[in-house]
């Protein structure tokens, strides 16, 4: 992301001078204020919105428009309730021109990659909140992105369930070396899964911070209990709080 700025209107600014490089298989948060352009940050690196200036690359090269190497989850999910699994899953191949054998290979292969193997002609309406979660995760991955923007994917999640997520997701990031972009309200999530955690401020501002989050992986319920974990919360919390920009502590200009 180079020099991102977005106003919708032309009049109110909702972020400004957004630069980032992130790096392949890089797994890396954005965080901040309700109503500070989290969700409109991700939607202008799918290609969803037009930044109002700047540019994003993908391995250098200028992208404008959604595109096969940036697939997105969303919150809701999208699914078709009407389809079952695989035809879900599958869903995701359709504009691509592929005959059915392929297609049914490609979807069979992203349903055990989340692990759901055994549900390919569920009923969407039968799968509880986790496994809805997984076929929206497989429907993605089935194209082969080579980044993943998620926008709050696990918050209508029960606590169990979320933390069963975020390790599957860790699992599948190992499996298919993806990069992933994830828009989250929890700090917790955000130290537990990040290589680095973007900080973003409220009423039209820059990146606030980059935390660089250096605990071992493969990270488990050993990482979560560690102090360096919590130390990592404590200190997000307090830049959240304080709000004020600490520019080149870390990151030069940019990220
Ligand atoms: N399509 C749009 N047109 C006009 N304004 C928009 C549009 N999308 C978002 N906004 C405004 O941009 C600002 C940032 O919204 P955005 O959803 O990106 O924030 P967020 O940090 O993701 O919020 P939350 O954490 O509450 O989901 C808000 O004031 C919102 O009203």
């Amino acid at each position: 992301m180079e020099n991102l700025n977005l106003s919708y209107d032309g009049k109110r600014t909702i972020f400004k001078n957004v630069s980032a490089h992130i790096k392949k298989g890089e797994f890396v948060s954005i965080v901040g204020p309700s109503g500070c352009g989290k969700s409109s940050l991700l939607n202008v690196i799918a290609g969803f919105v037009q930044p109002t200036s700047g540019e994003i690359y993908v391995n250098q090269t200028p992208v404008k428009k959604p595109g096969p190497d940036r697939a997105v989850v969303f919150q809701d999910l999208a699914l078709f309730p009407w389809l079952n699994v695989i035809d879900n899953v599958a869903f995701g191949l359709k504009i691509q021109s592929m005959d059915k054998k392929e297609r049914i290979e490609k979807s069979m292969e992203a349903i055990q990659l989340v692990g759901l193997s055994g549900y390919e002609n569920a009923s969407i309406h039968d799968l509880s909140g986790g496994m809805k979660q997984r076929v929206a995760i497989a429907r993605t991955l089935v194209t082969n992105p080579e980044i993943l923007l998620m926008d709050e994917p696990f918050s209508a999640l029960d606590a169990q369930t979320r933390e069963n997520m975020q390790d599957e997701l860790m699992r599948i990031q190992e499996q298919t070396g993806m990069t992933i972009i994830l828009v989250t309200h929890s700090i917790d999530e955000a130290v537990y899964l990040s290589d680095r955690v973007v900080v973003m401020q409220n009423g039209g501002g820059e990146i606030l911070d980059l935390i660089d989050v250096s605990l071992p992986r493969p990270r488990n319920l050993e990482v979560r209990l560690t102090p360096a974990f919590n130390e990592y919360k404590r200190q997000l919390i307090q830049h959240l709080k304080e709000g004020h920009v600490h520019k080149g502590e870390q990151s030069g200009s940019g990220i």
